[in-house]
């Protein structure tokens, strides 16, 4: 229960009609999961607008209802505010609902569009070795300290995320690393909160049906780093084309990462294997269980972010060189009979090519690349044709699948996929929707010491086909796979 006043602290309202002075029994932007007696926050969504659904969050008892547009006829037993940004009150009402737990900790927000879990999941596990309580908000899963939480979402909506926060500060948590999605920015699920801290990791191709235009996309990124305040770093990776953008109006305290550019913190790889590289960090050499210039990058921005947060250097050296990235981020296994399958979660043209190059770098010249790949249902189709390109051009042999075809046909999108394919590489491809059969064939493809790359499903346990979730996990059909060669 909180009072009403309370939860408006902070929020330009600009009518109120009914009774400011009384309390809720809680906070919903959902007509469906309204409880008697609750604030019904309506959200003009991506799909239909919450201010259709004020009459029935109502009828289901919501005593206050924060919206744009005032409807046409009001209740005597409601109070209704009028507010510009409805999305903005869910997030700062919903931080007030929870007594500010972003105050209470120190949260860092990490925004790109690759690298962002891996760099959080770092960070958490790293403060954890360093002795602290911690929390985490990623896409693989949530922590409240060592307790796991499902993740629906990279950033969870406001609401969620507030609840979280707070039960890590009930925890006893000090730090939370949080991944900041830009449908996250665009849609204020992060309004409200106070950051320690912000990194940027970098911007390459994704999520264009969202955003339209790539400049849109940058924009969203770069309004996290504007909201920081003077208190809080802004760390931005120095050799990413935008990473000065993300800097440009911050009032943060600017640092950067890098490994070519100028930097704050710098890095070099002296030497990679598959279960791990040796770098020369910020004057020190580090061994790493993580492997590709990709996670140098990731390695820099935790090291850099942990210096800005005042660890001891070589404290922060030592835990770095014990610790493992996330699920399904570079999953590496071998099979009995010496094959190499690798499962990452690589769902963009930049990742695959990441990831093809730091394979490439690592193999022998008589070791094959077998790669695996499909594009997700209902997101971004531009990235489909670049995708298989990148895919084509790095592998020896690839097999064009499906990834989530959600309400999408499958093989439509692999008909988007081949359209990006040279001509010179067509012989090496082939197409198989059935993405375990797709796994099994690459299998009976490898001979021993070749390399199998299972790309865009990661950490995921399942297939999305309908709005239906069925029982997949790329890492125990691989190794079923491996296991009947
Ligand atoms: C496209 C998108 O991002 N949608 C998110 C958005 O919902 P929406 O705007 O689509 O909502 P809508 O369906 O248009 O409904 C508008 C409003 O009416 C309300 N409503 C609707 C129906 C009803 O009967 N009653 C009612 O009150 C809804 O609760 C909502 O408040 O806001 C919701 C609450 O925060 C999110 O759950 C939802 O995520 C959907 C499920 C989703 O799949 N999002 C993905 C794309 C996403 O957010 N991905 C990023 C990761 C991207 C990355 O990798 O970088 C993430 O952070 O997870
Ligand atoms: N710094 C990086 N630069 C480019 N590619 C990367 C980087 N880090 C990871 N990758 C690649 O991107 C994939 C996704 O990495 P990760 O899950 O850390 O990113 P993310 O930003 O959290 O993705 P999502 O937007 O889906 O939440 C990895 O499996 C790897 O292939
Ligand atoms: N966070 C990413 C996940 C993509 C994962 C891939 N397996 C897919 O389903 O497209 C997104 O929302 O675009
Ligand atoms: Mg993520």
């Amino acid at each position: 229960m909180r009072a009403l006043k309370d939860i408006l602290h902070g929020i330009p309202v600009r009518q109120v009609i009914g009774n400011l002075n009384v309390t809720v029994q809680n906070l919903c932007f959902d007509s469906r999961s309204v409880v008697p007696g609750g604030v019904f926050v309506a959200v003009v969504g991506t799909h239909t607008d919450g201010h259709a659904y004020i009459d029935g969050a109502i009828a289901a008892g919501a005593s206050v209802v924060l919206c744009e547009r005032l409807p046409e006829i009001n209740r005597d037993d409601v109070t209704y505010i009028q507010v510009d940004d409805t999305a903005f009150a869910l997030g700062v009402s919903a931080s007030n609902y929870y007594g500010n737990p972003s105050r209470r900790l120190r949260l860092v927000g990490i925004t790109g569009t690759n690298g962002k879990t891996t760099i959080a999941t770092l960070l958490y596990k790293l403060f954890r070795k360093l002795g602290y309580e911690a929390g985490l908000l990623s896409t693989v899963q949530n922590q409240v300290g060592d307790r796991v939480v499902a993740a629906t979402h990279t950033t969870p909506d406001p609401i969620a995320l507030n609840k979280l926060l707070h039960e890590m500060v009930e925890a006893g948590c000090d730090y939370c690393f949080m991944e900041v999605s830009s449908h996250a920015i665009v849609q204020q699920r992060i309004a409200g909160l106070n950051f320690a801290g912000g990194i940027f990791s970098n911007i390459t191709h994704d999520h264009l049906d969202f955003h339209k235009t790539f400049d849109g996309y940058i924009k969203a990124k770069k309004t996290f780093f504007d909201g920081l305040d003077r208190f809080a770093f802004a760390l931005s990776n120095a050799d990413d084309k935008n990473g000065k953008v993300m800097l440009q109006n911050t009032f943060a305290h600017k640092k950067t990462y890098g490994i070519k550019s100028m930097a704050d913190f710098k890095a070099k790889i002296i030497e990679s294997h598959f279960d791990g590289m040796m770098l020369y960090l910020d004057g020190q050499e580090v061994w790493v269980k993580l492997v590709g210039s990709f996670n140098a990058y990731n390695i820099l921005a935790v090291y850099g972010a942990a210096i800005l947060l005042e660890q001891e250097t070589v404290k922060v050296l030592t835990a770095l060189s014990n610790i493992t990235g996330a699920e399904g981020r570079f999953d590496t296994m071998i099979s009995p009979k010496g094959v190499v399958g690798i499962v990452d979660y690589a769902h963009t043209p930049d990742a695959v090519l990441n990831v093809l190059e730091t394979i490439n770098d690592l193999r022998k010249k008589n070791e094959q690349i077998i790669t695996v790949l499909g594009c997700g249902g209902d997101r971004d189709k531009a990235k489909r044709p670049q995708m298989a390109a990148v895919a084509v051009n790095n592998s020896d042999k690839v097999i064009i699948t499906s990834d989530n075809p959600r309400t999408e046909d499958p093989l439509q999108i692999i008909r988007e996929m081949e359209t990006g394919i040279p001509e010179d590489g067509k012989r090496k491809v082939f197409s198989i929707a059935d993405r375990r059969e797709a796994i099994r064939a690459a299998c009976h493809l490898a001979q021993p010491g070749d390399i199998i790359l299972v790309a865009g499903k990661g950490h995921e346990k399942y297939q999305e086909i309908n709005g239906e979730r069925f029982d997949f996990d790329d890492k125990q059909v691989l190794s079923n796979a491996f296991n009947e060669q």
